[in-house]
């Protein structure tokens, strides 16, 4: 599990080094503070990238999925969820929706998404992985760190 970091705190600290996701989260998963060193995916109601990468050792890293925003479908569930902790992820934030919430909620995992939709995604595996993407206007690159708190999301300029 990361250190417990406060996002206000951090953002005291280091200003502008950090730039803030603006877009209000709802907290969904077990743990409310995580960070780690950012993955990407990018993709449109079609979850099969995010189920693959949450299937291989996460090394305490947060997967940023780029759902642009659609709470249309689920991009994870709580099948997902929990491969994701088995496989050491520090949690994972979504532009976009989750379903299972109630399960997820009991997870040791970070979860930062738009909302939830009962609605399955697709499974073409159309997307990106680990590529930069820009959520709410802040351009994200794989490999810089991500802090999540109930108050927010700050990551690595
Ligand atoms: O299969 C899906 O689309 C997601 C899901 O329900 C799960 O992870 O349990």
């Amino acid at each position: 599990m990361s250190t417990q970091i406060n996002t206000a705190d951090l953002y005291d600290e280091r200003g502008e080094e950090v730039e803030s996701i603006a877009i209000q989260f709802q907290n969904l998963g077990g743990n409310s503070h995580f960070n780690g060193p950012v993955r990407t995916v990018k993709c449109f109601e079609d979850n099969a990238l995010v189920k693959a990468v949450l299937g291989t050792p996460g090394e305490g890293a947060v997967l940023v999925v780029d759902g642009q925003g659609s709470v249309r479908t689920a991009l994870m569930g709580d099948m997902i969820a929990e491969s994701a902790v088995a496989n050491g992820w520090a949690g994972v934030v979504i532009n976009g929706a989750i379903r299972d919430r109630e399960a997820i909620a009991k997870l040791p995992l970070g979860v930062k998404a738009l909302g939830s939709n009962p609605k399955k995604s697709a499974k073409t595996g159309v997307g990106e992985v680990d590529v930069q993407v820009v959520i709410d206007g802040v351009h994200i690159q794989p490999g810089v760190m991500i802090y999540c708190d109930p108050d927010g999301v700050l990551v690595e300029r």
